[in-house]
């Protein structure tokens, strides 16, 4: 992408950039205004100073000399100051664009991302193209335009001569280019074997534990070593090319540039300039307007470089999001038409046509045999997926013509291995509801049948569970998750699996109390135990993701084939 294409497209989804980035550029415009004059006060001191001895002008310009410094000083310092403001503040809001964006992604698109590659643009791509307004366009612009007064100040020296030596910027731009484009290349495969590498050591420290017991240390080193075989050849080549064009410009300024120094001086001595002071001024302004070529090469080497990361933050922004409009469900009955779904990639159906309706207040138990498609279920009655066909209506609304915070805002869904974050128990437990009162904590935790457990803890609510809340038990952790639930308190709970780690006692508490609870709400469990299904109103048995049957436990229990045949082989010992 251009430097152009980049601007609109950053622009487009992060807002409120093009104030500050006004407010730097003229101090920007300044320093090159105060910078551009010394370059007359020094041809000034020469010409007329020390050419033609007029000794008593030197004070003015020296007083120039400090004036001039001291407003470059000031607006240096101040564009210092806005630019890392601008870096900072736009860091912050691309991470938060980023972050909002994975979030609201459909989750078969966000299962398309691997941990690594989430992780390198939030963290490390997002940061490059918090850069890009100050490093590529406006110190870009900076360049461009100080090399173009130079070269006009320049020409009006002696155009014949200068276009000669200009002969040489073009070929020093295209050469950098073209190591620049290669450096992007291997940048790429860079990016992709690392976001790898990221994941495996996601990977590695989130299963640490297992790693230990299954003595996979040896394993683990290996794959880190192959991790770092594979890095190692691009990695250097990336370097390779990124310090060719950096040498390349580096000799250009400081070999070919003094080449023509030379043969410009040769050239004006054969024209008869004699003045010692024109020749002295010009060779500053040459040197000077090459300097400021080598930043243009560095410049584009370095965006060739920094545009594989900003094109992934790019890539994330266009990414379609929900625009479907927030509605709030009235009601609570829950309706399911025929609905098919099949994962990308899967050949057959994870489900085909489905149909059912659970009436508000009643209670539906989902079983099914390994792979029956009960979570798969689960996550379209939530949302989370959308069906290929068919349709789920809560109170009469299709869930997939509404946005996804109209169906939260309805449905919660309790899951096996519930989503806990390194943080305290109140903490874990307010991000269910935000500003709740210890009150309301403590009663949820009270039903979830887990305070008695936070009481026996040294800082109670405020003691921090751990990674992923490692430091509670699977059934603790369930229970944490449930009464996060109780909190939401939404009309519809879908329990997958979620008691699969407590004991009968627990399970058939907690579930008592859902139902005290639950007089208006509508329950689904997938459940695992006898003792669950046998108290729904209904059972709903799935077979190769059809519904082999649908009817209470009772007509189900000795009449119906599959059920009695799953009853016999998984609940028997419930
Ligand atoms: N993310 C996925 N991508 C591709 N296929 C998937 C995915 N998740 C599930 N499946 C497939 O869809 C089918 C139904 O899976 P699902 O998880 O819904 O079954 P389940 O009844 O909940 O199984 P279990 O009782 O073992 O949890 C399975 O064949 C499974 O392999």
């Amino acid at each position: 992408m251009t430097r152009i294409e980049t601007f609109k497209a950053l622009t487009r989804d992060i807002d409120g950039i093009h104030k500050p980035l006004l407010a730097l550029g003229l101090f920007k415009l300044w320093s090159l205004i105060f910078g551009l004059i010394p370059l007359f006060l020094y041809s000034f001191l020469v010409n007329h100073v020390l050419v033609d001895q007029k000794l008593h002008e030197l004070w003015p310009v020296i007083a120039g000399f400090l004036a001039v410094f001291l407003l470059t000083t000031i607006g240096i310092a101040a564009a210092k100051r806005f630019s890392n403001q601008l870096i900072l503040k736009f860091d912050l809001r691309i991470k938060n664009k980023l972050l909002k964006k994975y979030i609201s992604l459909d989750s078969e698109v966000y299962s398309n991302y691997s941990i690594g590659d989430v992780k390198s643009r939030i963290e490390n791509d997002s940061a490059v193209a918090g850069k890009f307004f100050t490093t590529h366009v406006l110190d870009f612009i900076y360049a461009v335009v100080y090399a173009i007064a130079l070269a006009v100040i320049l020409l009006c020296y002696d155009w014949r001569i200068v276009l000669l030596s200009f002969i040489f910027v073009p070929v020093s731009l295209v050469t950098v280019n073209f190591l620049g484009g290669k450096a992007k290349r291997t940048g790429e495969e860079l990016w992709k074997l690392q976001i790898q590498y990221e994941s495996f050591l996601h990977a590695n420290f989130q299963n640490w534990k297992d790693i230990k017991t299954n003595n996979l240390e040896d394993a683990q080193l290996a794959e880190l070593n192959g991790h770092y075989k594979k890095i190692r050849p691009i990695w250097f080549l990336n370097q390779l090319y990124m310090h060719l064009g950096i040498t390349y410009s580096f000799f250009t300024k400081n070999f070919i540039t003094q080449l023509f120094i030379y043969f410009i001086g040769g050239a004006f001595v054969i024209k008869g300039y004699s003045e010692v002071g024109v020749l002295l001024v010009f060779i500053n302004f040459y040197g000077q307007f090459f300097g400021f070529i080598e930043n243009i090469s560095n410049a584009m080497m370095n965006y060739k470089s920094d545009s594989v990361n900003i094109e992934k933050v790019i890539g994330i922004l266009n990414v379609e999001t929900d625009k479907r409009p927030y509605k709030k469900i009235a009601g609570t009955g829950l309706t399911v038409d025929n609905l098919r779904f099949t994962y990308e990639g899967n050949d057959s159906f994870a489900l085909d046509g489905i149909s059912f309706s659970v009436s508000k207040g009643e209670h539906l138990a989902i079983v099914g045999q390994s792979g029956s498609g009960k979570s798969t279920l689960a996550k379209l009655l939530t949302g989370q997926i959308k069906p290929q066909a068919g349709a789920i209506q809560i109170g009469g609304v299709d869930i997939h013509t509404v946005s996804g915070e109209s169906v939260s805002g309805k449905v919660s869904i309790v899951v096996q291995e519930p989503v806990l974050f390194n943080m305290t128990i109140r903490e874990n437990l307010l991000l269910a509801k935000a500003g709740a009162t210890d009150a309301e904590l403590i009663g949820c935790c009270r039903r979830a049948r887990i305070y008695d457990f936070i009481e026996t803890l040294q800082d109670h609510l405020d003691t921090i569970i751990g990674e992923k809340g490692v430091k509670l038990s699977g059934g603790q952790r369930q229970r944490l998750s449930i009464a996060r639930a109780f909190l939401q308190d939404r009309d519809i709970i879908i329990f997958d699996e979620s008691t699969s780690a407590l004991d009968n006692e627990n399970e058939s508490d907690i579930i008592t109390e859902l139902k005290s609870l639950s007089s208006g709400k509508t329950m689904i469990s997938i459940a695992h135990r006898l003792s669950t299904i046998v108290d729904c109103d209904k059972v709903m048995v799935l077979k190769d993701g059809r519904v082999a049957a649908f009817d209470t436990h009772d007509n189900l229990r000795n009449r119906n084939e599959p059920y009695d045949l799953l009853f016999q082989s998984q609940y028997m010992t419930g």
